[in-house]
């Protein structure tokens, strides 16, 4: 069950899944805090977005991305194939829908690493299956070190990013959360406490409703 404290042997609910929406100026941390999200979740599914940009060194194709063509992108936008695309960056990013309804239809909570637009795009079609948390770093000068240090991107890359960052951050009021990555510990601990919180909103338990008219009738 969904480890929420509302599937106990009484309660035996089952609620939908819940769309962990994370957006940040690149570099700030959202891949590395989802991650290490999952990792202590397990029963959390992380969104593999499709991209037509050209994977980094160590990224494999369908774990990190669906790396793709820009012709076959073009092709799965045609056919309905994405729940939002943007370009961001010159290049295509798109989110399957497939395995997103799959993994929300039997209660698992998917986490999504995606930028505002797609975020938008995410919360007017679903907005109560929705949490977006913005997740900021302590400054531009250690974003553009952490993109530094990261040694995925060329110079040229980093700039454009770093020139692209205050386009993101300017929509951070669009989120229901945000968090600061200063300390990595302290971010991770906060974004749990978010998914863990919002697990157990009424809203996400429509099963209650039955529950509770079955438990009026008592006596
Ligand atoms: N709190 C932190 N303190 C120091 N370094 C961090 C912290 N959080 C993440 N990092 C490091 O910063 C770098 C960028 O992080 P990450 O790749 O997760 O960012 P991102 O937001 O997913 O970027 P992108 O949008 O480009 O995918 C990584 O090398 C990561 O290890
Ligand atoms: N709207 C979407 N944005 C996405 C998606 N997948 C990733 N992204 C965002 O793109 C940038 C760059 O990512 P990178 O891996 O090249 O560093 C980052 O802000 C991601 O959040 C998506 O499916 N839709």
């Amino acid at each position: 069950m969904s480890g929420d404290g509302l599937s106990g042997p009484v309660f035996r609910g089952r609620r939908r899944g819940l769309m962990f929406v994370l957006s940040s100026p690149s570099g700030a941390g959202k891949t590395t805090l989802s991650k290490r999200l999952i990792a202590l979740n397990p029963d959390v599914v992380l969104s593999i977005s499709a991209t037509t940009r050209k994977p980094r060194p160590g990224e494999v194709d369908g774990q990190d991305y669906f790396f793709l063509s820009e012709k076959a992108f073009k092709q799965k936008i045609e056919a309905g194939e994405f729940y939002e695309w943007a370009k961001v960056f010159d290049h295509y990013y798109g989110t399957p829908k497939g395995p997103i309804e799959e993994a929300l239809d039997e209660g698992r909570d998917v986490v999504f690493d995606i930028d505002w637009q797609g975020a938008r795009v995410l919360a007017e079609a679903a907005p109560d299956d929705c949490v977006r948390v913005f997740i900021l770093p302590p400054s531009l000068a250690l974003l553009r070190e952490r993109l530094t240090k990261r040694k995925q991107d060329s110079e040229e890359i980093i700039r454009g990013r770093m020139q692209r960052a205050k386009d993101e951050i300017e929509h951070w009021q669009e989120y229901d959360y945000v968090v600061l990555n200063d300390d990595f510990s302290r971010a991770l601990e906060k974004m749990s406490e978010i998914l863990h919180a919002e697990r157990l909103k009424r809203v996400r338990h429509p099963w209650l409703e039955g529950f509770v008219e079955e438990l009026m009738k008592e006596e």
